[in-house]
């Protein structure tokens, strides 16, 4: 397509070199992938400034150019006179505006659902997701777990943790569409709102879950972490909100100007719908939905207090689209968890064994109210340290789970550049006793989880937390494929063929 001759006026071009328009046939932000006859848009990254790349993408066939520093594009148009170059204000923005013309609005063909907050973006967009698929909207998911259509996984390797470049948030959303699918619940992190990745969306739906301090390796204070998050309600048409967080709810309700719904788990606050006697059981949790006057006895085959909030949130987005309470609790009684999400495992040697991303304060003190509900003999958990975020909270996660487990294991998630063991002792400075005879130090998750199943027994419960993101560990730039669960599957197919031959 030609997004010059097309659009020029709303992509902010301040100055062009050479003859933009031209037919473009795809674009691209990484010159490493740059194919002949394309748009090649110039990013300043962290560690890259993609205007360093231009040589490569011009040998690799780009046929325009677009970026944000006017001096490099113009020495570069210099020596590539039959190359054109367009200078623009924003080359972040500029990319998500020409990926949307490119895919022509696709977007707006489909209910775009965005959630944000600290902890619950992919447990409410997963439940967005199978709630509506199973009210009959064929539902997409995008975020942290991957992309899915409907109709399952789709094949795109993910560049970004959670919320991808907006390039490939619209290719993804054209994919979508093509498949038959008429809903994306989108996890959108203050990180992708602050690098423009979601920019030009006006999405039909905007949830907010909770706001506490995270990402400040990114924003440096919670007041920028917050403003980054609250960006999304600015481009939404309706909201869902949390009224039991104190993080940003009143902000948003304060400003929020469009249809809004919220959710509590307070039977005596003012929310739109709310959550009372909930009781869990090995199947999932029941509870009564209460909405104005009415109560609807409830069951959900999900687990925890905060999945029950992660469910009201994603029943308001049905009811923003127009469907009835009683169809989405009828729907919500067979709603799909997402992995590594409070997954419970009791196939295990007579162990009760749970997967479960949390890997923030807060997300790890729920966590423990919940599990500890749950019938055990001893309480055996891993914590870890992540390489690729921020170290403040990791003394933090050390000083939550003191005096709260029989055995305690502090290990590691994606060390990143760092030396393993540094990062072990930065947790370890959170505790009081850090010689405690039940704490114990893994260099990597793979030993943490081995020193975890060594150390119980029968009837006991193993709760391995922070989780690894996207089935990898991210040591020194590179991706090493993990898997907790092949390792504790490993481990007791070894441990019953060990003792089938009398070795143990
Ligand atoms: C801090 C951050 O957002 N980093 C993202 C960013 O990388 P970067 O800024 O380091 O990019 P860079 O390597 O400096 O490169 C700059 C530009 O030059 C280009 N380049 C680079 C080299 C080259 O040879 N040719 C070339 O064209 C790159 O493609 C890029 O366009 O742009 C990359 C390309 O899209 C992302 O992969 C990368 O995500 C990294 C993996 C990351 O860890 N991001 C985290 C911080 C993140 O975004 N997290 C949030 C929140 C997660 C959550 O809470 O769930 C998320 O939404 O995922
Ligand atoms: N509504 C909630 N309130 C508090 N804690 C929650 C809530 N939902 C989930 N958690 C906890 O946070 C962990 C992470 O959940 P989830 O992956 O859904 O959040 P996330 O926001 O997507 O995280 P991330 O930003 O790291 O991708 C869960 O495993 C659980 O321990």
């Amino acid at each position: 397509m030609n997004i010059y001759a097309e659009q020029h006026r709303t992509l902010g071009i301040e100055k062009v070199w050479g003859n933009p328009d031209k037919e473009i046939s795809a674009i691209y932000y990484d010159s490493r992938q740059v194919q002949t006859g394309t748009l090649f848009v110039c990013i300043k990254g962290e560690n890259h400034d993609g205007h360093a790349y231009i040589h490569e993408a011009v040998l690799g066939g780009a046929a325009v150019i677009a970026g944000d520093d006017a001096a490099k594009l113009e020495e570069h148009a210099h020596l590539y006179p039959d190359t054109a170059f367009i200078y623009v204000k924003d080359a972040r923005s500029f990319l998500a505006a020409a990926s949307i013309l490119f895919y022509k609005r696709v977007h707006e063909q489909i209910i775009t659902v965005g959630v944000t907050g600290t902890n619950g973006k992919t447990t409410v967009a997963a439940y967005v997701k199978s709630l509506m698929n199973n009210i009959g909207v064929p539902s997409g998911y995008i975020g942290t777990i991957g992309m899915y259509s409907s109709k399952g996984k789709l094949d795109f390797s993910q560049t970004t943790p959670t919320t991808p470049e907006s390039l490939d948030m619209h290719t993804i959303f054209s994919e979508l569409y093509s498949k038959g699918d008429r809903l994306a619940a989108i996890e959108v992190t203050s990180v992708a709102l602050e690098q423009k990745r979601v920019e030009g969306i006006q999405f039909d739906v905007a949830i907010h879950t909770n706001l506490t301090p995270e990402h400040l390796e990114f924003h440096h204070t919670f007041e920028k972490y917050k403003e980054a998050k609250l960006k999304l309600f600015r481009q939404a048409k309706k909201a869902v909100v949390n009224i039991d967080d104190e993080g940003m709810a009143s902000d948003i309700l304060e400003t929020f100007k469009g249809p809004l719904l919220t959710y509590s788990l307070n039977p005596n606050s003012t929310a739109d719908i709310k959550a009372a006697n909930i009781k869990m059981s090995s199947k999932g949790t029941s509870f009564d939905l209460i909405a104005g006057q009415t109560i609807y006895h409830t069951e959900a085959p999900v687990f925890g207090h905060y999945n029950i909030a992660n469910l009201l949130a994603a029943i308001c987005t049905g009811l923003h689209e127009g469907y009835q309470l009683p169809d989405l609790l009828l729907a919500a009684e067979s709603i799909e968890n997402p992995e590594g999400r409070m997954e419970v495992l009791h196939e295990y040697g007579n162990r009760t064994i749970i997967l479960d991303y949390a890997h923030t304060p807060p997300a790890l003190i729920n966590l423990l109210k919940e599990v500890k509900k749950m019938p055990h003999r001893r309480l055996i958990v891993m914590i870890c340290g992540i390489g690729i975020r921020d170290r403040e909270k990791m003394p933090k996660m050390a000083r939550v789970i003191e005096g709260q487990a029989d055995e305690i294991i502090v290990s590691v998630d994606h060390p990143g550049f760092n030396n393993p063991m540094d990062i072990v002792t930065q947790v370890m400075t959170g505790f009081n006793n850090p010689h405690a005879r039940n704490i114990h130090k893994a260099p990597t998750r793979h030993e943490g989880v081995l020193t975890a199943l060594d150390l119980s027994s029968e009837q006991d419960l193993i709760v391995l937390t922070s989780g690894c993101i996207n089935g990898a560990q991210i040591v020194k730039g590179k991706k090493i494929p993990h898997s907790d669960r092949a390792i504790i599957h490993e481990y007791f197919d070894e441990t019953v063929a060990a003792k089938q031959i009398g070795v143990m």
